[in-house]
């Protein structure tokens, strides 16, 4: 049986990062990755990078067919250095087979060839998150039924598109589509979208996306999909009745959940929570010893830079001074990259409401920064929160050309207790999206 210093299951952003650092360390390190096109994991080659990457060029009014193979080249370049960033190191060893637990410390790993068995001291698992399917008469059986990642390589572009659910998977995907000249159905059983925004400038997007080409059937059930020759006929229960749509496919996004089911967690003390998700610590230890569990398989919020952040956590407990934890996570933000991007930090003016925290609004229209007209796109809004005594920020929604740059100033400023003083007085480049915060603080 070999033995290795250091086994990480699952090449994600985490694991690859941490591969790194226990070469940096002169540590032994095998990295498992059971699909040789997963190389460098789900964001750069089925998830934020090609997304952003088509989204961008449907914006740029460039063609489907032609984004699709600048998207395939973009992944594949992103792939290959990636595999090399680990592969290249000395002390790192990529193996390319699926990894299943025979104990806490114990994996067999199995690929066309044939199975072998590896013991490690530490293992640290970095298996990510799948598309939750759910349980709808005829969605498995269609053809024309996509997850994000079939989506993503479909050679053909889909005029008509239905998506079920509208969390940032769908609207992006809806945005995209939009914008490359399809029409696009939302169906969602909630009754409004980007419900974590502030909700006048949620409304704002929605009408936007609606201008773009975008229909929603909110409070509405997927109750039957029928295969056809061309495509999908899907029976839809809205609050005015029974609705019989005709399309060229159904995109399926409504959520992701953990990553378990090849590992057999079942054999080993590791223990999961009701969703799936492997259950972990402040410091990402599982209930098996030395074995961690880092990205979206920890059941944490779904991004490539919380799995970064894991990593951080992770390193500083291995080789730091172990301060670091989930609990003293920085303050950090999420962006939806629509057309324009709409971004938020902190809290809403529910939540503070509903927390009993006084507050002062600062809104100010997108048109009004220079930049948003020299960009030709004035669409969107500000809207700040900050404390009616310190002048802290609680909280920004911004739905705005570049939001997302935009954003993670206010995310550091809240981080390090700046005033919205500092930032209403900072000196900005000009024309710049951030010189709206010049604009946007100097209501206090
Ligand atoms: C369409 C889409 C768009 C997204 N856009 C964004 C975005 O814009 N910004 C953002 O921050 N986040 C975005 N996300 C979320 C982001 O992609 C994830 O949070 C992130 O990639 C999770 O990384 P990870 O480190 O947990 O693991 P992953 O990168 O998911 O890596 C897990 C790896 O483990 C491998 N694996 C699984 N099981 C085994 C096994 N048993 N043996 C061996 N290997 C195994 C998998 O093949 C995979 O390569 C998006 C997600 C999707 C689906
Ligand atoms: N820009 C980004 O940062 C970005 C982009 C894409 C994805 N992601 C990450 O990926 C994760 C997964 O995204 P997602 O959009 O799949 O999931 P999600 O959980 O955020 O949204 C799922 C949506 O589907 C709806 N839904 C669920 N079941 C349904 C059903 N049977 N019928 C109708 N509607 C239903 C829910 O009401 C919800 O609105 C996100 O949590 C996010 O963290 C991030």
């Amino acid at each position: 049986m070999k033995h290795f210093s250091n086994i990480i299951i699952g090449f994600g952003k985490a694991g690859k990062t941490l591969a790194g650092t226990l070469a940096k360390h002169g540590e032994e390190v095998l990295i498992i990755e059971k699909d040789p096109n997963m190389y460098g994991g789900t964001c750069i080659n089925v998830a934020c990078l090609p997304t952003k990457n088509m989204i961008i060029n449907a914006h740029r009014g460039i063609e489907y067919e032609v984004a699709l193979k600048k998207k395939n080249a973009l992944t594949a370049m992103l792939r290959n250095k990636n595999y090399h960033k680990v592969a290249d190191l000395q002390e790192a060893t990529v193996l390319t087979a699926t990894a299943e637990f025979l104990d806490d410390h114990t994996v067999r790993v199995s690929d066309n060839s044939g199975q072998e068995t590896l013991i490690a001291d530490r293992i640290f698992i970095n298996t990510g998150a799948t598309p939750i399917w759910p349980n709808i008469d005829g969605l498995l059986a269609s053809k024309h039924v996509y997850s994000s990642t079939d989506l993503l390589v479909k050679d053909k572009q889909l005029k008509e598109l239905v998506i079920l659910g509208s969390g940032p998977i769908g609207l992006e995907f809806a945005s995209m589509y939009a914008q490359f000249g399809s029409h696009v159905t939302i169906i969602d059983k909630s009754s409004k979208i980007l419900g974590h925004f502030e909700p006048e400038i949620a409304e704002q997007a929605k009408n936007d996306l609606e201008e773009d080409g975008v229909s929603f059937l909110l409070e509405s059930n997927l109750t039957g999909v029928n295969g056809t020759l061309n495509g999908v006929t899907l029976t839809i229960s809205t609050p005015k009745g029974i609705k019989n749509i005709q399309a060229d496919g159904l995109l399926v996004a409504t959520g992701r959940k953990a990553n378990v089911t090849d590992l057999h967690l079942e054999r080993t003390s590791i223990k999961t929570g009701s969703h799936g998700e492997i259950l972990v610590n402040d410091i990402l230890e599982t209930d098996a010893k030395d074995v961690y569990a880092l990205g979206d398989v920890n059941g944490g919020p779904q991004f490539t830079y919380i799995s970064l952040d894991d990593w951080r956590i992770m390193a500083n407990h291995l080789y730091g001074d172990k301060t670091r934890s989930r609990l003293n996570r920085p303050v950090f933000a999420n962006t939806i990259f629509l057309n324009p991007a709409i971004s938020s930090v902190g809290k809403t003016e529910a939540q503070l409401n509903e927390a009993g925290i006084d507050y002062k609004v600062l809104k100010m229209p997108a048109a009004s920064v220079p930049k948003t007209q020299v960009i030709g796109n004035p669409r969107g809004n500000y809207k700040a929160l900050i404390d009616p005594q310190t002048h802290q920020i609680l909280g920004t929604t911004i739905y705005a050309e570049e939001s997302f740059e935009t954003i993670n100033i206010i995310s550091l400023a809240m981080q390090n207790h700046l005033s919205a003083e500092t930032l209403r007085d900072q000196i900005y480049t000009h024309p710049t999206m951030t010189e709206a915060l010049n604009d946007l603080f100097d209501q206090i």
